[in-house]
């Protein structure tokens, strides 16, 4: 069993970024610029800004904020997303989510320039992940796919089982690997006999926010064990983030597995600064 060390890929992938922004900046053209738009003040969500600003700015990239209070309404929140769809030095959007209830995610989505989407989740982006073209891929899945080819080489063939089937995971999850010749079951809250169909995976991603869900009768001996979810719990009260997997019961059956934190956390944030860099290269400014 060994651990996937997302933080030091990550840093890798950080390192590349780099390089290319530099190259980019050296042939006059601008650096990429992101920008994040936050609805409402949510801890969780402040310490994924904070981790976002720090990477933009080791890879050489522009950071943009842009804040709005929880009561906002659409027509406020419509209007920043398209200030941004038009400013040249911004390249990448992102509208952190969940959004208040109040407000319709769907819309927001829609709003946003195809070609700024770098959360991948725009439904022409969806559509052209789904049919095989080149589109901005969501950071997660993308971050997720990344570690399994370093450690399995090529897919093809292998057995993929998702848990979860949400559109930022789940599902842009099982076209990827799908696309990586994998063979794909989905399963769900309605999935009868979740855990034996789990335990036929050759890979299996964790994506359902459920707190150490998954034990080891849901993992086949030498599976490797991809663990999206990042759970604040409180234990012996004391604050804690776990994933969806049972780290210490699954990981000994394991060929490989994410820990949490450290894993795919950081992961997508690094594809995020890789489909920004990616956004500007497209774009002529
Ligand atoms: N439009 C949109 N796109 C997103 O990608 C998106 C979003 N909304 N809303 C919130 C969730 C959450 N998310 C995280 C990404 C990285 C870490 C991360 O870097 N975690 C580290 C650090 C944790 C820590 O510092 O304590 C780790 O797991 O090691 C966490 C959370 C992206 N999300």
């Amino acid at each position: 069993m060994h651990v996937i060390d997302g933080k030091k890929l990550a840093d890798d992938i950080i390192a590349e970024v780099a390089l290319d922004v530099k190259q980019l900046v050296e042939l006059g053209k601008a650096a990429p610029g992101l920008a994040v738009v936050l609805v409402g003040e949510d801890p969780a969500s402040a310490i994924y800004v904070r981790n976002k600003i720090k990477r933009a700015q080791q890879a050489g990239m522009k950071s943009i904020e842009k804040r709005l209070p929880v009561d906002c309404s659409q027509s406020e929140l419509e209007a920043v997303v398209e200030e941004l769809n038009q400013r040249h030095d911004v390249h990448g959007i992102l509208v952190q989510l969940p959004l208040p209830k109040h407000l319709s995610e769907e819309r927001i989505i829609r709003l946003i320039a195809p070609h700024k989407d770098v959360d991948g989740f725009h439904p022409e982006n969806v559509g052209l992940l789904a049919t095989g073209q080149a589109s901005l891929i969501p950071c997660t899945p993308l971050g997720c796919l990344e570690m399994l080819k370093r450690e399995l080489g090529d897919l093809s063939g292998k057995h993929a089982v998702i848990v979860g089937r949400s559109n930022i995971v789940g599902k842009p999850m099982a076209n990827l690997l799908l696309q990586a010749n994998c063979t794909i079951t989905v399963v769900h809250s309605r999935t009868s006999n979740a855990s034996s169909l789990a335990r036929q995976a050759d890979i299996l991603v964790a994506a359902v926010g459920v707190p150490e869900l998954i034990d080891e009768t849901w993992v086949k001996p030498g599976a490797v064990v991809i663990d999206v979810g990042i759970n604040a719990i409180e234990r012996d009260s004391k604050r804690k983030l776990v994933g969806d997997v049972n780290y210490e019961k699954v990981a000994p059956y394991t060929r490989a597995i994410t820990p949490v934190p450290g894993g795919v956390g950081p992961m997508t944030i690094a594809c995020l600064m890789k489909n920004t860099l990616v956004a500007a290269q497209h774009t002529a400014h």
